[in-house]
């Protein structure tokens, strides 16, 4: 139909066939339909285009809104457009009620997780993250509440660092979060999204991995395992946002109670620790006599003293179980040489006490002979006296003299016995001072070399007499240990301490100052003196070769070596020679370097 009189004539017929009024814009709508013209948009019309087409942009949530809106402007549904509209602006009131409910539970969590403590995290650190989000989202309250949680989750998980970068990238801040579940778990709740396949399966590992996370804290905390096996169970099978949301109420409460139990260890380890020093030190004053026991205690306060390390702790119960084997063995031995000096003593005091019993007798019956001697003239009678006297005589003599044999005996085997309990005594302090050696190559350990290095300043101090600290660093050491193997290399520092202690003076002494480290002390040793002596061990080294497997394995070391400056403490001077040490690295190795 080209004729515009007859285009027209149809556009009113149809217009009062569909009952509408012949309003310009239902007449030009009309015409447009039967023309097949494009219909020139009205100013408002071209608006609410635009107004539709924003919002099928502008989220999931308001596209199907928007798509509906464009729906009713191109059929000029005036009564939909309106109702699409009123569906935007004011939503529900269910979904607006949610809002305060949510809100008032954010802010209780927020406010219990800022005064809970944190590790690495201050409340200082805390308010500053909470002021940067509410400085930049305060505009949009559903932003705002999802960067809040955001927040918290961060908080519990201890994510110091990333919360900068968290904060300042807007679309970062919340990762999917159990209490706000994404619409995509729950296909049955109204206007819910179709799940996708991959945020499904993504969902699944991310619940496993924190079912096995709460599995890992089984052994941690034994106490809460009845609430944490619960919690495992309801990971596995939350699927709904409203089991997720019960699921999320209860993990913060299970948090909660781990960082009260958290607390509660710390303190008990602290209290034990400050027990431990308390009895130690009494202890310490109990035996000041008692040189079995100083090294083990001395070696204990030093543990306490510093930050408790594992290894450090390993360290000292492998050097205090050897020192106690040995004490225990040499205990037997004290204990064997003791009850036998007891049996010569009372087998001494027996053969004593004959002896005088003998003489008791032999004077009583001289007092009886001579008795009998003054009371007769008879000369026959006065020979077997006399007689019977020698006899007598003759008997005690005898017996004085295997007496006097016998006790010369015993006595000697007395003096044997003590000798060995004073030497197993010595022997035992000795033990105790093992604490202060390395086990493997028998040099002095790090306690050892301190209290050397102690005593040697304050006596130089006293008496000024130049000192040397030398520190020597195995060459090319990780080499050896790959290539011939750890024990190997093992061998190769007992080699090497029984080279350097061989070579030194007996006022001289070495310490394992580190793995393959080891500290020389020259007393009274000026500074050529100390290059020298250092050197001649270069050179002792190459005369006695390390041998593994009947191979000669040639050990070199790099040296530092440092004169103490006046008032310098070891830490200095150590630290000195360190330097030097690594300059004789940096030039070449096995060599010899004076420190500045
Ligand atoms: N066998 C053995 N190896 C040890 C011991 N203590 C430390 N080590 C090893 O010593 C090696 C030291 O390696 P690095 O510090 O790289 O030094 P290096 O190989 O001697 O190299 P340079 O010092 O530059 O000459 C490491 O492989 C340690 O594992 C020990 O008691 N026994």
């Amino acid at each position: 139909m080209n004729n515009p009189a007859e285009i027209a004539r149809e556009t009113l017929k149809l217009l009062a066939s569909r009952k509408l009024a012949a309003t310009p814009n239902n007449y030009t709508a009309v015409y447009q339909e039967i023309s097949g013209e494009p219909v020139e948009a009205s100013g408002a019309e071209t608006i609410l285009v635009g107004v539709a087409q924003r919002l099928v942009k502008e989220s999931p949530k308001t596209s199907a809104i928007g798509k509906s809106l464009k729906q009713a402007i191109s059929s000029r549904d005036w009564a939909r457009c309106q109702n699409e509209l009123q569906h935007f602006l004011f939503p529900p009131a269910e979904q607006t009620k949610a809002a305060p409910l949510a809100w008032s539970d954010l802010i209780r969590d927020l406010l219990r997780q800022l005064e809970t403590t944190h590790k690495g995290l201050t409340i200082a650190r805390k308010r500053e993250g909470l002021e940067t989000v509410l400085g930049r989202f305060s505009s949009d309250p559903a932003v705002l509440s999802e960067k809040l949680q955001g927040l918290i989750r961060s908080w519990s998980s201890g994510q110091t660092e990333t919360l900068d970068a968290k904060v300042s990238n807007e679309t970062e801040i919340t990762a999917p979060q159990l209490s706000a579940a994404p619409a995509v778990i729950d296909t049955a709740s109204p206007g819910a999204t179709m799940p996708n396949l991959a945020d499904h399966a993504l969902l699944g590992q991310l619940g496993e991995l924190l079912a096995q996370t709460l599995e890992s804290t089984l052994q941690l905390h034994p106490e809460l395992s009845g609430e944490v096996t619960a919690l495992i169970g309801q990971v596995r099978t939350a699927h709904s946002h409203d089991q997720i949301n019960q699921l999320a109420e209860k993990l913060r409460h299970f948090w909660l109670h781990m960082e009260l139990h958290g607390g509660d260890k710390i303190k008990v380890q602290e209290g034990l620790i400050r027990l431990l020093r308390m009895l130690v030190e009494n202890v310490s004053e109990l035996v000041a006599d008692d040189k079995w026991l100083h090294g083990q205690i001395g070696m204990f306060q030093e543990i306490i003293a510093n930050p408790i390390d594992k290894h450090i702790i390993a360290d000292a119960e492998r050097s205090l179980r050897d020192a106690i084997i040995k004490q225990g063995l040499l205990q037997q031995s004290l204990t064997d040489a003791k009850s036998t000096l007891k049996t010569l003593m009372s087998s001494f005091i027996d053969r004593l006490g004959e002896l005088t019993d003998t003489t008791g007798e032999y004077h009583t019956k001289m007092e009886s002979y001579s008795q009998k001697i003054g009371g007769t003239d008879n000369l026959a009678e006065l020979g077997h006296i006399l007689d019977d006297i020698m006899q007598d005589t003759r008997t005690i003599q005898e017996s004085a003299l295997r007496s006097r044999d016998e006790l010369l005996a015993t006595r000697k085997q007395a003096d044997e016995a003590e000798r060995r309990i004073h030497e197993l005594e010595t022997e035992l302090e000795h033990v105790s001072e093992l604490v202060r050696e390395d086990q493997l190559t028998g040099a002095l350990n790090r306690r050892g070399l301190d209290e050397i290095m102690e005593r040697e300043y304050k006596r130089a101090d006293r008496n000024p007499t130049p000192i040397i600290i030398a520190l020597l660093d195995v060459d090319n050491f990780k080499r050896l240990n790959d290539t011939l193997g750890h024990q190997a290399g093992d061998q190769a520092l007992i080699h090497l301490a029984s080279v350097i202690k061989d070579a030194l003076r007996p006022s001289d002494s070495v310490g394992r100052y580190g793995g393959e480290e080891f500290i020389i002390v020259l007393p009274d040793t000026a500074l050529e003196e100390g290059i020298a002596t250092i050197s001649r061990l270069q050179r002792e080294l190459t005369k006695r070769f390390f041998m593994h497997n009947n191979e000669r394995q040639l050990i070199t070391f790099s040296a530092g070596v440092a004169l103490r400056s006046e008032n310098e403490t070891a830490d200095d001077t150590i630290a000195r020679a360190d330097q030097a040490m690594y300059l004789a690295k940096q030039t070449g190795k096995n060599r010899v370097v004076a420190a500045d």
